[in-house]
């Protein structure tokens, strides 16, 4: 990761909302994400998730509040590529003929201008970027014949060769195969363990439960849980409860359901649901 903060939060945001024209659909967001945290934003469809990392990025309107990245204000931001962005169900479409490597490249383009030649250090975090996405034997292939996962990761990878200070993700498991989310959650478990922070747009927690270390749920524009994997597994285990039992109770049914006690990163099984 690059560049210093002249704060030390990567994203803090005050009262925020987002929206289209003048119609707020995110509001009143309070968040601050700390360098390596890694965050899963969850809500049901709808709720404003893509609405509020695209606002982040500049892509809809920023309707009120305060949004600072890496200590500066959103709108006067120059260096957007710190932010690096995988877009929602996107694929790299048949019709670029194109290498990995030379998809992976356009993420050095903020570094070295349109006109200017790759340097050898661009070269090198190029490969680099590959490696971590777990792609280096696929570099000199069409993008267009690699598995929509696959191409998920060369996206990603794109992203990390601009080397940005944070990675946001909208739903980069979603419309891929279970066996191709578990390589994509070894990615991204790489690169925790490099401190990469992260915002992850997500509806399949179950795959991603070891790397996340928070949870942000948003319904209807709005944050209503912001806590840890554990925290956030005992408030589903007692909502289940609360629903199983809602009236009638049954003494006998009670321990089954009651949440462990786990740290940040323990085990979250409750939190496999599609939808917060
Ligand atoms: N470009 C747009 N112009 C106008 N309204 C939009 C636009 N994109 C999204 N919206 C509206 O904003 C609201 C929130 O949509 P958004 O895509 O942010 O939700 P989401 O939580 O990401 O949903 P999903 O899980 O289905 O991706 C919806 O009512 C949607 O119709």
């Amino acid at each position: 990761m690059s560049g210093s903060s002249s704060g030390s939060g990567i994203l803090q945001l005050q009262g925020a909302s987002f929206g289209y024209a003048d119609r707020a659909v995110v509001r009143g967001v309070d968040l601050d994400v700390e360098p390596g945290e890694v965050v899963a934003l969850l809500g049901p469809n709808g709720s404003g998730k893509s609405t509020l990392v695209r606002g982040l990025l500049g892509l809809n309107e920023h309707l009120g509040g305060s949004v600072r990245l890496f200590g500066t204000e959103v709108e006067r931001l120059r260096d957007r590529y710190r932010l690096g962005y995988v877009p929602q169900r996107h694929t790299l479409s048949a019709s670029v003929r194109a290498t990995v490597e030379e998809i992976v490249a356009i993420g050095r383009l903020p570094h070295q201008g349109w006109f200017a030649r790759r340097s050898r250090a661009d070269q090198q975090i190029v490969r680099e970027s590959l490696e971590l996405v777990g792609l280096s034997d696929r570099a000199q292939e069409d993008v267009s014949t690699l598995s929509g996962g696959q191409q998920r990761r060369v996206l990603i990878a794109r992203a990390l060769a601009a080397q940005p200070d944070v990675l946001i993700m909208d739903e980069p498991t979603a419309g891929i195969d279970e066996a191709s989310q578990y390589v994509l959650a070894d990615v991204l478990h790489r690169l925790v363990a490099r401190g990469t922070t992260m915002l992850i747009v997500t509806h399949e927690l179950a795959a991603l439960r070891d790397v996340v270390s928070r949870i942000v749920v948003l319904t209807s524009g709005r944050v209503i849980f912001d806590d840890t994997p554990a925290a956030y597994a005992e408030r589903r285990a007692a909502d289940e409860l609360a629903h199983t039992h809602g009236g009638h109770h049954h003494d006998d049914e009670l321990p089954a359901r009651r949440p462990t006690p786990t740290g940040a990163h323990g085990p979250v099984d409750h939190l496999g649901a599609p939808d917060a």
